[in-house]
């Protein structure tokens, strides 16, 4: 056997390996048969260059659909229910017969980047359970499509909430509910980064956080989440190509590329920074007539503790924002964002840091 013949036949025997488990998982966990209706047809399909067969699977005992209910809620994935694209597929929003609503991302199918991305999301997301960690409800995957089935969040990317269009009505965010978005985020990150085996996302991004009807944070788009080996405190995946610029960390940009934990730190700091200023921190800040990052900016005014001219002005002068808070705030960000890797804090002590600060 030539190699190429070896190498396929190895992802043909990892994939049906990786299936196994993942569903042999699911049933032990649930004690009682998921409601997994693994359809097997006759029919199977060259996809990315694995075979695929066609598979149907709820991770939710209590919620059961169909590809053909997925199909009938969504008029045959009609533009009308699109709510949103991203460089891996469209999203549409469907309410399924039950009275669920859910929201159903469908992969590009032509993208092999989008397949790996795909059993990523499902293997890591399909085993966790947090408050702040986005559920998935379910995948399907047929011979032309991949589906990946989430909760719904009615209030959407804290992107979208934070940096509104111009046409758009302020709906600005008050100080209080900022911090329980930073909160919520914080304690998310906190859960994957004390596993057993460490998950450290690699994306996190204002866009990756979701938003439900009462503003509790929901962290997604676990695509390019990575397990850290525990005795190295880094993954052997290369990850970094992937993470947003603006949010990535200084050692990046000078080669490191394994995902580690302090990376996901330093993002959540940029994050921390974004949400108190009301800025983009893609966007270049003027200061003396010189561009300068977010966290150079931010620094500047810490420095001579003006810390409220830091707070987004849409938020000035509320009652609850105090500037001993505001302060405390902007020192955490800060310390995430350091320049040395091993001076980040941990997302625990983050954790412990921002409870005194009221919501
Ligand atoms: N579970 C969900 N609930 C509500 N809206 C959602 C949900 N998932 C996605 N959306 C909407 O779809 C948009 C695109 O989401 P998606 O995760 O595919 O892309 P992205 O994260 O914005 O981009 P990329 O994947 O390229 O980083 C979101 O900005 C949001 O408006």
């Amino acid at each position: 056997m030539d190699h190429a013949i070896q190498a396929l036949a190895c992802a043909i025997f990892f994939f049906f390996f990786l299936t196994g488990m993942f569903i042999t998982f699911w049933v032990f966990r649930c004690r009682k048969p998921v409601s997994t209706t693994t359809t097997t047809t006759t029919t199977t399909t060259e996809l990315s260059s694995i075979t695929v067969v066609d598979q149907i699977a709820s991770f939710d005992p209590n919620l059961e659909f169909s590809m053909t209910e997925l199909r009938v809620a969504t008029k045959d994935f009609s533009p009308e229910f699109i709510i949103g694209g991203g460089s891996f597929g469209t999203v549409y929003k469907a309410n399924l017969s039950n009275g669920v609503t859910v929201a159903i991302k469908r992969l590009n199918p032509d993208a092999f980047k989008g397949f790996r991305e795909f059993w990523t999301e499902m293997v890591t997301l399909g085993m966790l359970r947090h408050p702040n960690v986005v559920k998935i409800l379910g995948y399907c995957m047929t011979s032309s499509d991949r589906l990946l089935i989430y909760e719904f969040f009615e209030n959407g990317s804290l992107d979208q909430l934070l940096h509104l269009e111009q046409n758009q009505e302020a709906a600005t965010l008050s100080w209080g509910t900022r911090i329980q978005i930073v909160k919520g985020v914080a304690n998310g990150l906190s859960f994957l980064h004390s596993l057993d085996k460490p998950i450290a996302h690699q994306n996190i991004k204002s866009r990756n956080v979701f938003l439900d009807s009462d503003f509790q944070a929901h962290i997604t788009d676990f695509g390019v989440a990575r397990g850290i080996d525990n005795s190295t405190s880094y993954a052997s995946t290369q990850s970094a190509d992937t993470m947003g610029y603006c949010y990535m960390p200084p050692e990046f940009m000078e080669g490191l590329t394994s995902a580690t934990l302090e990376a996901d730190v330093y993002s959540f700091g940029i994050l921390m920074f974004e949400i108190a200023t009301g800025k983009r921190p893609n966007l270049p800040s003027l200061l003396d007539g010189k561009e300068v990052g977010i966290v150079e900016w931010a620094r500047i005014f810490l420095a001579q503790d003006k810390y409220m001219q830091i707070v987004d002005a849409s938020i000035l002068g509320e009652d609850g924002l105090i500037v001993a808070h505001v302060k405390e705030y902007l020192e955490i960000a800060s310390m995430c964002t350091s320049e040395i890797r091993r001076e980040r804090p941990t997302m625990a002590k983050v954790l412990r840091l921002l409870n005194p600060i009221p919501m």
